[in-house]
């Protein structure tokens, strides 16, 4: 047996519902070997946010040497970074091991708002992570502070787009989920040729805790198996879709999605 072995570097989220527990939960059920190097913990719940200590760089620098130099992975996810140190020796250890199919979800708060990454950092994960990136997956207001330019309309978000792509960024996925507004969500898939309108309904619901970080490691499980970015986005979308319609209902706020229900579906449960 072929074991696809996938790799998150990103924040720990101690309630279980996004950062480096959402990833492994996605790599598991989508058949990815789950490794993980730890940025930052953060004490979460469904509530909020309570607490955010980020790691020492010597650790983050040697967890990543501890994969590199004997697990190598095939797909490799960013999360949580933090600042601006943390995202420079990532970028350095990315480049020092040839990993090339790298997801960017380049995180900046969480749901309630608490920052996630130091305003310093910005300029940082620019020039030096995302033109590492094979996929690139900011939400509306991350592409808005990135590309710098208000996203109102489709074709703002097409302009957006492709300013990822100048910035290095191979593929850019730009989220729909913040568009309050509308009824159908609609991610933008972007390759610097064409672009492809992802759409799905909008399900009505407050537990969407963790959405953007199971779908990005959705991309890098399906990646490490070899996929295409195409077929990555395709399956990541489904796996999402699923998660947030069968909802788990816990905690007394914004809950986690829920990570089985996609199998469930595929096994006809
Ligand atoms: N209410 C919803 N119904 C259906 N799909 C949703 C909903 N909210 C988000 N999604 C989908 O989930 C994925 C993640 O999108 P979103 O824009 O919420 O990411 P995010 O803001 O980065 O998440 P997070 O806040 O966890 O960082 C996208 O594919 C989006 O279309
Ligand atoms: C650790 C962590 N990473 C990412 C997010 C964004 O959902 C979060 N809330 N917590």
């Amino acid at each position: 047996m072929t074991i696809y072995k996938a790799l998150t570097i990103a924040g720990s989220d101690c309630g279980g519902g996004a950062g480096i527990q959402a990833d492994l939960k996605t790599f598991q059920e989508l058949g990815a070997y789950g490794m993980s190097v730890i940025t930052a913990v953060t004490a979460q719940n469904t509530l909020g946010v309570q607490g955010v200590y980020p790691i020492e760089s010597a650790a983050i620098s040697r967890q990543l040497d501890s994969i590199g130099e004997d697990l190598e992975p095939d797909a490799v996810k960013t999360g949580m970074l933090f600042d601006a140190e943390i995202i420079r020796i990532v970028a350095a250890k990315v480049e020092q091991y040839r990993w090339r199919s790298l997801v960017i979800d380049p995180v900046m708060v969480a749901k309630g708002g608490s920052p996630l990454l130091r305003q310093e950092a910005l300029q940082t994960l620019i020039k030096f992570l995302i033109p590492l990136a094979l996929v690139t997956t900011p939400n509306i207001p991350e592409a808005e502070i990135l590309a710098r330019m208000p996203i109102r309309t489709l074709s703002d978000r097409e302009e957006a787009a492709k300013r990822f792509i100048q910035m290095g960024s191979k593929y850019v996925v730009i989220k729909g989920g913040h568009d309050r507004h509308a009824d159908e969500i609609v991610d933008l898939v972007y390759d610097g040729a064409s672009f492809v309108y992802m759409e799905s309904k909008r399900v009505e619901t407050r537990h969407t805790h963790g959405t953007g970080c199971t779908y990005s490691a959705a991309v890098t499980a399906q990646l490490a198996r070899g996929k295409s970015v195409a077929e990555a986005v395709q399956t990541a979308k489904s796996f999402i879709q699923a998660a947030i319609e069968d909802q788990l209902g816990i905690g007394g706020g914004h809950g986690p999605t829920n990570h089985f229900a996609y199998q469930r579906r595929v096994r006809g449960e």
